[in-house]
C-alpha cells in the first residue's frame, strides 16, 4: 500500500491528447481564415476602433448538441442582418464553474449522469465548435480549464474568465498566452478591482508549466494578452450595469492605466438570475451608449430555443427540447425582439 501518493485518487485513466483530437476533428484553412477574422473584428470593437456593439448571445451551457445548432443557425441569421450596428455572436460555453457542486458541464460529464466520460465530451465539444464555425458564426466561451484550453481554443473566437476564477494566477497566467480577446468577469463578491488586476496581469508576459499539443508537460512563456476587457456581472449587492457602476469601473481601468472597454452581461447577478430582467439591464446600458458612454463595447445575453430552465430529471427522456439545465434564459422569439429593438436605438 502506498501511504504517500494518491490516497485520494480512486481512478487514473489516458485521455486522447490535444492533436489526436485535433487530427480526428480538423479545422479547414477557410475556417482558420474565418476565426482570424473574427478574433480581428472583435478586438477592433473593444478598443472601439470599431463603432459597433459586441454581442455575446446563447445558451447559459450547451447540453444538447443537435439543439445548439438549431439554435446556431437562427442566430446567425440575425448576425448578418445586423451586421452593420452590432457583431452578434454565440455563446457556446461548455464548462460550468458552480459556487459548490452540480453537473459540470458537456465536456466533463455528457451523459449528464456522472459518469464523467471526458473524452466524448471533448469529441462532442470540437465537434460542434466546428459545425458552428463552419456557418459562419464566431464562438464564444468560458476557459476554466487550462488543460481543456489546448483541445479547443483554435476554434473560440472570445473568451470569458469568469467570476469565481478571475483572481487566479493560473487564469491570468493563461489568458497572457491566448490568441483572442479575454473578457475577465468581475469577481462574485462585486469586485471590480480583482477583474481589472486580472486584465492588468494578464497583458504581461508570463511562464507556467502546462501541456503541449502531444500532451506533453512543458514550460510555456507567453507574451501577454493585449485584448483583454471587463465584463460586469453585478455581484452579492447587485446589479453593477447602471451608469455609476459603469462610472465606478471606468476609473478603475484608468487608474490601472487601461483604456476602459466594458462588456455587460445582462444575466448573472445583473438580473438576479431571473430571465426575465436581461431586458431591463440591456434596454438601460444600449440609453447609457446613446448618451455617449462609449467604454460600454458590448453585451452577453443568456439565451436559448425556448425561455426559463428545468432540473436535470432522473429520466433524461423527460427533458425538454431547447430548454436551459443551468441558468434561466430568454427564449428564442425574445431574443430576436431584443435584438432587433437594440438595433432599431442604434440607427
Ligand atoms: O452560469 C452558470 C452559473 O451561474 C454558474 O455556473 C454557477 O452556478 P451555481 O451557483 O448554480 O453553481
Ligand atoms: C458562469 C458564468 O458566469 P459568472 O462567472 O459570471 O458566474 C457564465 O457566464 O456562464
Amino acid at each position: 500500500m502506498d501511504k504517500l501518493n494518491n490516497v485520494n485518487i480512486s481512478e487514473v485513466q489516458k485521455l486522447i491528447s490535444p492533436r489526436q483530437l485535433k487530427d480526428l476533428h480538423p479545422a479547414s484553412e477557410d475556417m482558420a481564415e474565418h476565426i482570424h477574422r473574427s478574433r480581428r473584428e472583435i478586438s477592433r470593437i473593444l478598443s472601439g476602433e470599431d463603432d459597433r456593439l459586441l454581442a455575446i448571445v446563447g445558451p447559459c451551457s450547451i447540453h444538447d448538441t443537435s439543439a445548439a445548432m438549431e439554435y446556431a443557425e437562427k442566430l446567425n441569421v440575425l448576425k448578418k442582418k445586423y451586421a452593420d450596428k452590432i457583431y452578434i455572436m454565440m455563446r457556446v460555453y461548455f464548462e460550468k464553474p458552480r459556487t459548490t457542486i452540480g453537473w459540470r458541464g458537456l465536456i466533463v460529464d455528457p451523459h449528464l449522469d456522472g459518469t464523467y466520460q471526458i473524452g466524448e465530451g471533448l469529441k462532442e465539444a470540437r465537434s460542434l465548435l466546428l459545425k458552428i464555425n463552419s456557418i459562419g458564426l464566431a464562438a464564444a466561451s468560458e476557459m476554466l480549464d487550462p488543460i481543456v484550453a489546448q483541445y479547443l481554443a483554435d476554434l473560440i473566437s472570445w473568451a470569458a474568465i469568469g467570476a469565481r476564477t478571475t483572481e487566479s494566477q493560473t487564469h491570468r497566467e493563461m489568458t497572457s498566452g491566448l490568441s483572442m480577446p479575454v473578457g475577465f468577469k468581475n469577481g462574485t463578491d462585486g469586485s471590480i478591482q480583482t477583474a481589472v488586476d486580472g486584465m492588468k496581469s494578464s497583458r504581461y508576459p508570463h511562464s507556467f508549466i502546462g501541456i503541449d499539443q502531444s500532451g506533453d508537460t512543458c514550460i510555456f512563456t507567453t507574451k501577454g494578452n493585449s485584448d483583454s476587457h471587463l465584463i460586469l456581472r453585478g455581484g452579492r449587492r447587485g446589479p453593477n450595469y447602471y451608469e455609476e457602476s459603469v462610472e465606478e469601473a471606468e476609473r478603475i481601468m484608468k487608474a490601472a492605466e487601461l483604456k476602459p472597454a466594458i462588456v455587460v452581461d445582462c444575466s448573472h447577478s445583473n438580473s438576479g438570475k431571473k430571465h426575465i430582467r436581461q431586458e431591463r439591464v440591456l434596454r438601460d446600458i444600449v440609453e447609457q451608449r446613446l448618451r455617449g458612454k462609449k467604454s460600454i463595447r458590448g453585451f452577453m445575453l443568456e439565451s436559448n430555443l425556448f425561455e426559463g430552465n428545468q432540473k436535470i430529471s432522473e429520466n433524461l427522456c423527460d427533458l425538454k427540447y431547447g430548454v436551459s439545465i443551468t441558468d434561466e434564459c430568454i427564449g428564442w422569439k425574445e431574443t430576436e425582439q431584443l435584438l432587433a429593438s437594440v438595433v432599431e436605438k442604434l440607427d
